[in-house]
């Protein structure tokens, strides 16, 4: 029998209430021990929960017999007060049963996904949604939670069976030794359904917006990088002096902006004469780092940049208009031009990054559409219509995968172990 497992779904303790979860078969005659009997289903009751004569606590308890549950399991909620205590108090008392024990990372949605809950990639949303720190990531996981990415998946893999069958009757129509004709259409709607895929994987990445727009500031020494980059970050991150070469090291900070998230970059100063040793280390950094950026700022003289690169004037305080037509003017000194740069910011990491309204797409997902193109991508020349039917068979298959319906161990495995305890 399955172990029944339960486990903090909320908080941190000490909280105001704590939600202990309980999922499996003996969630029901653990919570009629704990509460006396078992409260009717789907809707909370007041209860003083016991552990033989003791009493634990006076909680709201929640009885949700499965499988229309998050889980697809029986289950049952604890809605105790948030003391330390009392919470270890009614965790003992549910691990002294047999087959209870306490739930490990992701083992509650993992469930939610064995039992047919839900699909691989909304369970891949949930854990992006756990871990999001912004507005746009949250809107980004949302997209998988909701399952607008599976239907869209959903709508190709019907397809493809729409195809498979059409193959499958040619097969069965023609004659034992004459086995080479395709329906035209076959070829015509297969086209279609690759560019369409094609087109997806085209968008901005799901890690994008886990991974932030890169934004890198460079120039050479004393071009008012480090001074630029406190002032976007509103912190005294890294060190400032009229010293040229004061910045060695890459620094990075994690920031979101308007809940746009970004990596700011800061780096050493470009130049080649009169750089020492450790200095010589910083600019090969720092061009390394321009290599991966998103969205370079250029605080050198105008058009040294890279080409795509933004021109910023800096120190606009001084009014010294050395560019004739920068993209920014700032000051790090009286905060002149920020507001707009970071506006600016904002409206081109728009293009890069997920928009929350089509689906996006992670690695592993697009690996599974990467072998859709592929099983495509002959398809035309290939008359053997067995050919073409195994071809189709192998699609469907990489979209079984990315919905989870052949998934490994080891796979699930990686996912649940991003969650944690209590989800
Ligand atoms: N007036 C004025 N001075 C600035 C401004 N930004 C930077 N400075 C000054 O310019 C000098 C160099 O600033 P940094 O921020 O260290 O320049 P950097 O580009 O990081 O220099 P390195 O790390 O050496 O490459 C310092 O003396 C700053 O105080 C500004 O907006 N206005
Ligand atoms: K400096
Ligand atoms: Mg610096």
């Amino acid at each position: 029998m399955t172990d029944t497992i339960f486990a903090l779904s909320s908080g941190a303790l000490p909280a105001g209430i704590a939600v202990l979860r309980i999922s499996g078969p003996k969630a029901g005659a653990l919570l009629a021990d704990l509460s006396g009997d078992l409260p009717p289903p789907r809707m909370a009751s007041l209860r003083v929960l016991r552990d033989g004569d003791v009493m634990l606590d006076r909680a709201l308890v929640l009885w949700l017999p499965g499988p229309a549950t998050v889980t697809g399991e029986d289950l049952a909620e604890l809605h105790c007060h948030g003391g330390r205590a009392v919470v270890a108090a009614v965790e003992t008392a549910l691990a002294a049963t047999d087959g209870v024990r306490k739930a490990e990372a992701g083992e509650f949605t993992r469930r939610a996904f064995l039992n047919g809950r839900i699909d691989l990639a909304e369970a891949e949303g949930l854990a992006d949604l756990l871990t999001a720190e912004t507005e746009l990531q949250r809107r980004g996981a949302m997209g998988s939670v909701g399952g607008s990415l599976s239907k869209e998946v959903e709508g190709w893999r019907t397809t493809i069976l729409q195809l498979s069958a059409q193959v499958e009757a040619a097969i069965d129509f023609s004659d034992e030794d004459d086995v080479d004709t395709i329906p035209a259409s076959v070829a015509s709607e297969g086209a279609v359904l690759s560019a369409e895929i094609f087109a997806a994987l085209n968008r901005p990445f799901a890690e994008r917006l886990r991974d932030g727009v890169r934004v890198v500031l460079a120039g050479p020494p004393n071009a008012g990088k480090s001074s630029l980059f406190n002032a976007m970050l509103n912190e005294g991150a890294a060190i400032v002096s009229a010293e040229a070469g004061t910045t060695r090291d890459v620094i990075e900070r994690p920031v979101a902006i308007r809940g746009v998230p970004f990596v700011l970059i800061d780096t050493a100063g470009l130049r080649t004469d009169s750089a020492g040793e450790i200095e010589r280390i910083g600019i090969d950094k720092a061009q390394a780092e321009m290599q991966r950026a998103d969205i370079i700022l250029w605080l050198g003289a105008e058009g040294e940049g890279p080409l795509d690169a933004l021109e910023i004037e800096t120190k606009s305080d001084l009014n010294r208009h050395v560019k004739t037509v920068p993209a920014h003017m700032v000051s790090a000194v009286t905060g002149q031009g920020l507001e707009n740069l970071l506006e600016g910011l904002v409206m081109r990491a728009g293009a890069l990054l997920p928009s929350g309204d089509v689906p996006a797409y992670n690695q592993r997902q697009r690996g599974a559409l990467m072998m859709v193109i592929a099983a495509f991508k002959d398809f035309a020349e290939l008359n053997d219509p067995l050919l073409v039917a195994e071809e189709l068979r192998y699609a469907r298959r990489a979209l079984d995968r990315l919905l989870g319906r052949e998934s490994t161990e080891e796979m699930l495995d990686a996912l649940f172990g991003r969650f944690c305890i209590g989800k």
